[in-house]
């Protein structure tokens, strides 16, 4: 049992795991000019570096981009070195990772930062199911998600989804259409990024005979969605215009279709999501505010999987699991785990799923796959050589096609196009020195269609080469 000053610096399982006690506390960081900064720190990390996209933006030369971590466990708070140049310290000595007291100062370049209890504790919610609809997690950061969601599903109100690319938000908004009262309705998806702004007006709101060259009349898609949920994927991509006239039917309920003067009643659940900072488009004007505080009213952040490792063996097991014929884990490498673990998912949980994929027919390739860094997971071991002799015996794509051959053939195409394309845009990006513009342009395709495609295959652009931890935060 936790003493009261443990309890003040750890989370704590209450209610037999069915609620967590959060702490408050705050860092403070004090800077070379003797400036302070501060943030308080909840169940999702901080990160803490000269990075504009870090929590706490440190302006001391010493300090690295991305520096350190700073994670509440349930052992008190973790801080991190995240191979900063300079090192990051606790009591002069220079620490990759190691619990940080309550007071104790710690030093990252010519900045002390020091953790402390500001009062009080929030009591979060935990669900105790380990899934919510589709969506599979069983750590601290899902739970408490899933005991959120759990309880707004049922209402009828705005929801604002937030998160990297591939973290699951169209997975978690089509979960809280089926848990909702409205399961028996429509779900209409609208994917904000692959529609022309120049249409997407009509695509929401629908038109009438002669609204425009050629318009005839025709539902949007909200008409199409009443009595469902309707889901509009990447809202940060919404031109002005349109935002200004969704805020006008989420606030009347009623929409009016291009060219007419006719109002029709909806009724509709509205899921929004996007993986942009809407609050810093607010700031620089290209997100209107009044449509972010209409949505923001319920904004659920779903955390990228490396600040969830925990979930990656679920994960994998739900992805064999629904594979033609089930699979399970110990089909699978026996480092495979370990090495999951060890990865930094930047193209998060859209990547592993990928990866699975890749390794069922691919085994082999797990070592390629995740790049070296990856076998660095504590308990992971490499794949021993092959004997000698042994490799001439068998043909490397005779042993592709023999497992090809076990799954069925748009599964076996889908593999073999995935190691394709992510071969084939890596070693693009790779001669043009990460220069997306010319990479799309000599693969022929858009620069939007090249940013999905790294995005789906987690490779970073300045590289060319798949992210792992090292590359992505130096
Ligand atoms: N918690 C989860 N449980 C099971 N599958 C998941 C989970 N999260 C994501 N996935 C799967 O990962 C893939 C990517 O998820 P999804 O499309 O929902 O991500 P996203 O955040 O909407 O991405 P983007 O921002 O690029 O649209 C999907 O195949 C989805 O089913």
């Amino acid at each position: 049992m936790p003493s009261e000053r443990d309890a003040s610096f750890t989370l704590t399982s209450l209610d037999e795991g069915r609620s967590l006690r959060l702490p408050n506390l705050r860092v403070t960081v004090t800077l070379p000019d003797r400036q302070n900064i501060t943030a308080p720190l909840g169940l999702a990390p901080l990160l803490l570096g000269k990075s504009p996209e870090c929590d706490l933006v440190v302006t001391d030369p010493k300090v690295s981009r991305v520096h350190c971590e700073l994670r509440l466990t349930e052992q008190g708070v973790l801080l991190k070195d995240i191979q900063s140049r300079n090192g990051t310290f606790i009591r002069d000595v220079r620490v990759v990772e190691a619990f940080l007291p309550p007071g104790v100062p710690a030093t990252v370049g010519d900045s002390t930062l020091v953790v402390q209890p500001s009062g009080g504790a929030a009591v979060l919610p935990l669900s105790t199911r380990g899934s919510f609809g589709d969506a599979v997690g069983e750590g601290l950061a899902m739970r408490a998600l899933f005991a959120r969601l759990e309880r707004v599903a049922r209402t009828d109100e705005t929801i604002l989804l937030l998160g990297e690319s591939g973290t699951g938000k169209e997975v978690l908004a089509r979960s809280i259409h089926q848990e909702s009262r409205r399961s028996q309705g429509p779900y209409v998806i609208v994917d904000c990024g692959a529609i022309p702004p120049s249409t997407i007006e009509a695509e929401l709101f629908g038109t009438v005979t002669g609204a425009a060259t050629g318009a005839v009349n025709r539902a949007g898609f909200f008409e199409a969605a009443h009595q469902g949920t309707i889901f509009i994927d990447e809202i940060g991509e919404m031109p002005l215009e349109a935002q200004q006239k969704l805020l006008r039917v989420i606030e009347a309920r009623t929409v009016r279709r291009l060219g007419s003067t006719q109002e029709r009643a909806i009724d509709v659940r509205i899921v929004a999501a996007t993986h942009r900072n809407l609050k810093a488009m607010v700031a620089e004007g290209k997100f209107r505010q009044d449509l972010y505080f209409r949505l923001s009213v319920l904004e659920l952040q779903v955390p990228p999987l490396r600040e969830r490792r925990e979930d990656i063996p679920l994960l994998v097991e739900r992805f064999l699991s629904i594979r033609n014929p089930p699979l399970n884990a110990s089909d699978l490498p026996p480092e495979t785990i370990p090495m999951l673990m060890g990865y930094d998912w930047p193209g998060n949980v859209r990547e592993l799923r990928n990866v699975i994929a890749r390794l069922v027919v691919f085994p082999e390739l797990l070592h390629e796959i995740l790049g070296p860094s990856a076998g660095h997971a504590p308990g992971a071991s490499t794949t021993p050589p092959p004997r000698e002799g042994e490799a001439e015996k068998v043909d490397p794509e005779d042993l592709k096609l023999g497992k090809l051959l076990e799954l069925s053939l748009p599964e076996a195409r889908e593999a073999v196009l995935a190691e394709l394309e992510r071969k084939y845009a890596t070693a693009k990006l790779r001669k043009y020195d990460g220069n997306i513009s010319r990479a799309a342009e000599a693969m022929g395709v858009s620069r939007q269609l090249l940013h999905r495609l790294l995005d789906r295959h987690g490779i970073k652009a300045k590289e060319g080469i798949s992210e792992t931890p090292a590359s992505r935060r130096t």
